[in-house]
């Protein structure tokens, strides 16, 4: 089998100036499409929802639009917890929480649904990418406001030069990989 490390390295590729210029995207749909690889993948994150005897600790996984969706799927169905998607405005038939925040390349507002959550849920974020941490401290307040409790953030890339994990300081967040 091969290692984590190995599995990241054959699975994500930079495309450089996309989608727009100066910004270099980390692609991770080779990683998408080995099944294995993906597996493991799903494994590694899965275990942030775990103590240290292996025991499942998070009520819920949260999935962020879009990417986040494709990990965070398997990995509540690996820990057996439900799946909660924090989506992109407009589109969650509910009524709704909202934030805003700032991208690396623009801006968005991100929302859930009000009644997402039981109250005191432990909840697992994971997304693919740390960048400038905006996305995941928007979906922190928006889980906090539902009366949920954070659990800690599990990213498949953390991305150094840019202040995510400054910003994100006083959470709890995980990166399987930091480049
Ligand atoms: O740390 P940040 O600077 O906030 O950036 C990270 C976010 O940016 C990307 O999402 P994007 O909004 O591009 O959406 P997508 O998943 O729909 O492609 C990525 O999937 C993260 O959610
Ligand atoms: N450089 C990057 N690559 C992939 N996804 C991102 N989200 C924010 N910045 C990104």
């Amino acid at each position: 089998m091969r290692s984590l490390d190995e599995v990241l390295t054959q699975g994500i590729r930079d495309i450089p100036d996309y989608p727009q210029p100066g910004v270099l995207f980390k692609d991770i749909t080779p990683l998408l499409a080995d099944h294995t690889g993906f597996t493991q993948v799903v494994e590694a994150m899965a275990a942030f929802g775990k103590d240290d005897d292996g025991e499942v600790v998070v009520d819920k996984v949260v999935g962020i639009e879009a990417r986040g969706f494709i990990l965070a799927a398997p990995v509540a169905l690996a820990l057996g917890a439900g799946f909660v998607p924090v989506r992109k405005q407009g589109k969650l038939p509910a009524a709704t929480y909202a934030e805003s925040y700032a991208l690396e390349y623009g801006e968005a507002t991100i929302e859930v649904h009000q009644d997402a959550f039981a109250p005191g849920d432990r909840v697992l974020v994971i997304d693919d990418v740390l960048a400038t941490g905006g996305t995941v401290e928007a979906c922190l307040r928006l889980i906090r406001r539902c009366g949920a409790d954070v659990a800690g953030t599990a990213v498949l890339i953390e991305l150094s030069f840019l202040p995510g994990r400054k910003r994100l300081a006083d959470e709890r967040v995980d990166a399987l990989v930091t480049v």
